[in-house]
């Protein structure tokens, strides 16, 4: 264990460049997509000496209880393979500068849960591999993997339990959120009955080739993201922040440009 210091980490932001859907595996869908890091749209986590609670003591602009959050369900899922931070969580406190919004798309929920893995594993010299770690996370949120193997642009298939780097350009995005609340399973399920398709294996390969810039030149928002048609029909209102240039991320409610 490391000697008493605050020790933090930034949990990125992702956008989905172009999210298709390529089959079901029971209730989740496979994807084929192309996750990119938002690297001035960041939460930050810090683990700081001092907790009054003697238990778990997470603090942080949260929009659920804290056995919802998915940094205490890193917490508790890590502590099957490692029961001495336990102890260490019950004397330290998780301080948690939240900046990505909720039900966004971003990918904010995973990301923490991921920075907390990553911190954990240096914190108490675990030396898990990253893909250790992505399996720990996987079981945690869908987009977890993708934050643990700390990519700034990555193909993500299967349920996003399959993360491979993708070297491009580094992207910068114009990001905004309507306050819209976008539900993840709800706008699967909506796909899933109303909308549902699948990509072909070759429309696959092609798109996973390709760099995200020629992606988003060739492609309308509603090609580029399959879950796209399905939030507009849940919450009709996005379809005013569709401007040209703009495309969808993730289930939603944000939308991206690059700059
Ligand atoms: C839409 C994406 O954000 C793309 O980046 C992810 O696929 C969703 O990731 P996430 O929000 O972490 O999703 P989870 O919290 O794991 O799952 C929320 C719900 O979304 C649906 N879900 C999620 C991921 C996936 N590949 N197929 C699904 O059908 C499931 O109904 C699940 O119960
Ligand atoms: N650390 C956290 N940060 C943000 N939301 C969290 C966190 N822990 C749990 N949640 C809950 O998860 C839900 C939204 O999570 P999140 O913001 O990751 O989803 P999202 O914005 O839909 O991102 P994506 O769809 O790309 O995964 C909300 O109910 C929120 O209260």
């Amino acid at each position: 264990m490391k000697p008493t210091k605050t020790v933090t980490k930034k949990a990125y932001a992702k956008v989905n460049i172009f999210l298709k859907i390529a089959g079901k595996r029971d209730s989740y869908h496979e994807l084929v997509s192309r996750f990119v890091r938002v690297k001035n749209l960041y939460d930050t986590i810090s683990i700081v000496p001092g907790n009054e609670k003697n238990a778990f003591n997470l603090e942080g602009d949260f929009g659920c209880e804290l056995e919802k959050n998915t940094i205490y369900k890193a917490f508790v899922e890590l502590r099957k393979y490692c029961p001495k931070i336990d102890a260490f969580f019950r004397v330290y406190t998780v301080k948690v500068e939240k900046n990505i919004p909720e039900f966004a798309g971003l990918g904010g929920g995973s990301s923490d849960a991921a920075a907390f893995l990553l911190i954990a594993n240096d914190l108490f010299d675990l030396y898990y591999p990253k893909d250790k770690l992505a399996r720990i996370g996987a079981k945690i949120g869908a987009d977890v993997p993708f934050f643990i193997y700390e990519y700034d642009s990555a193909n993500v298939t299967g349920i996003g339990e399959i993360v491979e780097e993708f070297k491009e350009e580094a992207l910068e995005f114009e990001v905004i959120t309507p306050k819209i609340e976008c539900n993840t399973g709800k706008i699967f399920s909506t796909f899933r009955e109303q909308f549902y398709k699948e990509i072909s294996e070759a429309q696959s390969k092609n798109l996973l080739s390709m760099n995200s810039t020629d992606v988003l030149q060739t492609m309308s928002i509603e090609q580029a993201n399959d879950l796209y048609e399905s939030a507009a029909y849940n919450e009709p209102t996005l379809k005013e922040f569709a401007k040209e240039g703009w495309f969808f991320s993730g289930s939603g409610s944000s939308f991206f440009k690059v700059k």
